[in-house]
This record gives C-alpha cells, sequence and structure tokens, in this order.
C-alpha cells in the first residue's frame, strides 16, 4: 500500500493499514477531456470495515469523481481500485455491472426509486436483479430499521422525500453490500428529516457493522461521520477525525 498524495501523518497511517479495508484506491488518477482535466491526482485511501467517513471539498474539488471511482460506477484513468481482493479494473464490463449490485449500496440525492413499484418490491429490487432471494429475516429488520414496516403497499409517489430516501437506505443495506456509497443523500430534505436519514446510515455502521462513505457540503451530516476527508484539487489534503459540525465548520474555513 502506497502512501497516500498527502503528507499528513494520520493520513498516512491510516492509509498504510490496508488491513481489514472494503475499499483500497492505490495512486488512482481519473483524467477528462484528453487529459485537459485532472478531477482526481494520484489519490490512494482505503476505507476500513465498519467504519462511516464523510467526504467534503469545494465544487469541482473531485469529489463525485472519487466517489464514482471507489464504487465502480466509473473507472480511473490510471491506478488501482479493490473491493476487499477484487481488483475493479480487472472486470468485464458485465462483472462490474454485478459487482455493483451484489456488492456495494448506493444512496443518491434523488432517491432513484423505480415510480410503478411499491416500497416492498423498490427495496427487493437489487435482490431480484441478482436472482437473489430475500432472506426474510433480513429483510424485515432491515425494513424495521428504516421504519417503513407499515407503508410497504405503497408507491414512492406516496411518501414523503424523507420516506423515500429511508426506503433508498433499505435498498442499499439489503443486499448486505460490503460498501454503502451516499452522494449528497440529504441534499433535498429539511434538517430534521436528514438527522434522520444520516441516523440511519450511523446505526447501519454501529449495529452490522456496515462500511458507508458519504459525499456530502454539509458540516452537520459530516459530523456523523468517524472521520471527514477533505478533497481539495483532485487530492486528498486532510483527515479529521471524530468531527464536530463545529470542527468540520473551522477545517472547511481554511481548506
Ligand atoms: N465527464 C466529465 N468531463 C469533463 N470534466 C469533468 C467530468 N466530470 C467531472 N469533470 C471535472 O472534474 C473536476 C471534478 O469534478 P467532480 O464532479 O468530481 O467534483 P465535485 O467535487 O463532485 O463537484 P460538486 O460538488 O460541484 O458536485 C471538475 O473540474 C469537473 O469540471
Amino acid at each position: 500500500m502506497t502512501a497516500p498524495n498527502t503528507v499528513p501523518g494520520a493520513i498516512a497511517a491510516h492509509a498504510a493499514d490496508p488491513g481489514g479495508a472494503a475499499v483500497t484506491l492505490e495512486r488512482v488518477t481519473k483524467s477528462y477531456d484528453r487529459g485537459r482535466v485532472t478531477a482526481l491526482d494520484n489519490v490512494s485511501w482505503s476505507f476500513r470495515r465498519g467504519t462511516f467517513t464523510a467526504i467534503m471539498g469545494a465544487s469541482g474539488s473531485g469529489k463525485s469523481t472519487f466517489l464514482h471511482c471507489a464504487s465502480g460506477l466509473d473507472l480511473p484513468t490510471s491506478g488501482t481500485v479493490r473491493l476487499g481482493d477484487t481488483d475493479l479494473g480487472k472486470l468485464k464490463e458485465t462483472a462490474l455491472t454485478q459487482l455493483r449490485r451484489d456488492r456495494v449500496g448506493f444512496v443518491f440525492q434523488g432517491y432513484n426509486l423505480v415510480p410503478s413499484m411499491d416500497v416492498q418490491r423498490n427495496i427487493t429490487l437489487p435482490l431480484r436483479l441478482g436472482g437473489r432471494r430475500a432472506d426474510t429475516g433480513w429483510l424485515t429488520e432491515v425494513v424495521h430499521r428504516v421504519g417503513m414496516a407499515d407503508r410497504l403497499d405503497h408507491k414512492p409517489s406516496q411518501l414523503s422525500g424523507g420516506q423515500q430516501q429511508r426506503v433508498a437506505v433499505a435498498r442499499a443495506l439489503v443486499t448486505r453490500p460490503e460498501i454503502v456509497f451516499a452522494d449528497e443523500p440529504t441534499a433535498a430534505l429539511d434538517p430534521r428529516t436528514a438527522g434522520h436519514v444520516l441516523r440511519l446510515l450511523r446505526e447501519a455502521v454501529d449495529g452490522i457493522g456496515q462500511t458507508v462513505v458519504l459525499v456530502t457540503h454539509d458540516p452537520t451530516a459530516a459530523a456523523w461521520a468517524d472521520s471527514v476527508v477533505f478533497l481539495s484539487e483532485g487530492r486528498i489534503v486532510d483527515e479529521l477525525p471524530r468531527p464536530t459540525a463545529a470542527t468540520v465548520l473551522t477545517r472547511w474555513e481554511t481548506l
């Protein structure tokens, strides 16, 4: 494992400890426009299993690119991304699609639920797509965790934004993925509802050892994580352990 692209000791120690890593990035660079734009610049990082990490950075700092490369939604221009022991760059497109469906969970700002399906079918969609049966006990637990047990026959249009996002969290957890990537999942929600959704992610980490990576602009959201990783111009420039909204804001202002 290589050292990260920045010097702080805490970051070096973290990245040099790949034991138990859910996802590892090694010297990942992503360029666009035939190399004219470097969105990610030689980034190395590992996300330890059972941890909750927030990724923050200014607009254009590379957060979405980082999430896309780390989750297999996109491939880096150079460098390696591993999910567990699987090198994503060595997979054919079909295998990569299966990996994203079976081993990774996603939560997006826009919920991305299927309008014609009720809550139960939305939650179990990744299982059905993978030809897997729902483990009834686990499904029941996930549905209860997100508080949607009495809404299983509702369509997304009959739910509030917060409820729809809770369904999306359940869908992300139902496959017992090795890692969940949440991309601005609370940006469209009021602060109280956002807190409910973030608490679900926190509880998944604390209760079932889920690994979660959250991309956010919001210091209050980032404060739910175990640590905050700051991106600037495609590079990881700092890590803040045990964040509070105040310490995140202070660090953000001096980036
Ligand atoms: N498909 C693309 N083609 C060309 N340039 C791109 C593409 N996607 C991203 N970029 C550029 O890469 C850089 C990083 O973009 P990215 O979307 O990862 O940043 P971000 O931190 O997620 O921004 P935001 O907070 O505004 O969503 C930016 O300069 C952006 O313009």
